[in-house]
């Protein structure tokens, strides 16, 4: 279990080392503060995973290196039961003159592991790494990746109660990035918790029981991955949005499971959202690799030169499965006036595994090209929810979809 209460973090910024010494001699004040936390408070309970999400420089970084101990906070309690180990900057706690192996039984030391215990887990770490003849030799030699390699190592197996992953895990070949998700998931299932930052907002919606989001050292949200992320990403969108009218955002509400969250200026309204298949029938399952209609109603309340329409289809996870929308389709609607209505209709194959699909809807005005937009007009998320039940005609398979695979077979005598 950890309970951080209330943290906060400033740093100075000297402009030059030779201001930190005139500091000292004149007693002046020669830096600037910067606070990169402010009164953070949140639990991780045993066998839980926490997110956590915000931009460069929200303060991710600092808040794991305050858990892993590595600095102080200077306001707030951090209490930890049992050892925070994880990934923290590549290098963190090693010595570049001294070999892999030295380096484990020093960083190992450092993580809280006795001289026994490292002399008997040290075959095991140095295995995991795949590092060959290569642990015997200084680590200044090494590759950011063979770092990570040695760091996940040590970490992982130093028996801890929660487990730190940040991006430093993407340093990693694919196959060692997928080496180690094995073993944290291994340690998640014996009951570790986990703190997972990450700038794959997928990965954090897979991954994550609840999520915290911070800004500038804030913490802006808390709870609900699914809410907390959605959240995340339209303060985002909100940031990129140039038109007149304010983009507001609108959270989900818990106690309201009909009010859905998503983000409006109010300058275009829904009028239906339905579901059809081919013969036009209104529905709420469908058997999968059928054709489905997502098909909307909207009406405007000012003019848009060029607006656009999307849909996200995502699963019983909150992962998006399908995005897309008639900018990134190449498509140039006409403009529609105020006080129109449109129709919009997504006619789509849906090869999908069984399952329950949200929908979710957004309209833009003046596109980039690639998806982005100059205004943001509206967003509902899980406007609909879609039945996908299997198709007795189809293969059997695992996996998200079916990509209808073709064998080719050759035997030799
Ligand atoms: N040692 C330091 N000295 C001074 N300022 C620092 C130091 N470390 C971090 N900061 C500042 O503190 C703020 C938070 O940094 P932090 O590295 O925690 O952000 P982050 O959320 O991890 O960012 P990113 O997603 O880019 O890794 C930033 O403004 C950063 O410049």
């Amino acid at each position: 279990m950890i309970t951080v209460k209330n943290v906060s973090k400033n740093y100075r910024i000297y402009h030059s080392p030779a201001d930190r010494l005139k500091e000292i001699v004149t007693r002046k004040k020669y830096h600037k503060d910067l606070k990169a936390l402010s009164g953070i408070s949140f639990t991780v309970s045993d066998g839980e995973t926490l997110g956590i999400v915000g931009e460069n420089g929200a303060g991710k970084s600092t808040l794991l290196k305050i858990l892993q101990g590595v600095i102080i906070p200077d306001e707030g309690e951090v209490s930890v039961t049992g050892k925070v180990t994880g990934l923290l900057e590549l290098g963190t706690g090693f010595n570049s003159e001294l070999s892999g192996v030295e380096n484990i039984y020093m960083n190992g030391t450092m993580l809280g592991m006795s001289r026994e215990e490292l002399d008997a887990k040290k075959d095991e770490i140095i295995n995991f790494t795949e590092l060959g003849d290569a642990i015997y030799d200084p680590i200044k030699t090494y590759s950011s990746g063979m770092l990570m390699r040695l760091g996940f190592s040590i970490a992982i197996h130093a028996d801890p109660a929660c487990f730190l992953v940040d991006e430093a895990l993407s340093v990693g070949d694919a196959y060692f990035q997928q080496k180690c998700m094995r073993a944290i998931q291994a340690f998640k299932e014996k009951g570790g918790s986990i703190i997972f930052v990450s700038h794959d907002m997928n990965a954090v919606r897979t991954l994550c029981d609840r999520t915290l989001f911070i800004d500038h050292g804030n913490l802006i949200d808390y709870g609900n991955t699914k809410d907390v992320v959605d959240f995340y990403q339209n303060k985002i969108i909100k940031k990129i949005h140039c038109g007149k009218a304010e983009l507001n955002i609108k959270k989900a509400d818990t106690e309201n499971l009909e009010e859905r969250s998503g983000m409006n200026t109010g300058e275009v309204e829904l009028v239906s959202f339905k579901f059809l298949n081919e013969d036009n029938e209104e529905i709420s399952s469908i058997e999968s690799e059928k054709n489905v209609k997502i098909d909307y109603i909207i009406k405007t309340k000012k003019d848009l030169e060029e607006p656009h329409f999307g849909i996200i289809i995502r699963n019983y996870l909150g992962q998006t499965i399908f995005q897309i929308e008639t900018d990134s389709m190449g498509l140039k609607p006409n403009k529609l006036s105020a006080f129109h209505l449109a129709h919009i209709s997504f006619l789509l194959n849906f090869p999908l595994f069984p399952g329950k699909y949200s929908f979710s809807i957004g309209i833009s005005n003046k596109g980039n090209g690639i998806g982005t937009f100059e205004e943001y007009l509206l967003t509902i998320y899980d406007l609909g929810i879609l039945n996908v039940v299997p198709n007795r005609a189809s293969i059997l398979y695992s996996g998200i979809f079916n990509m209808k695979p073709k064998v080719e077979l050759c035997y030799f005598e």
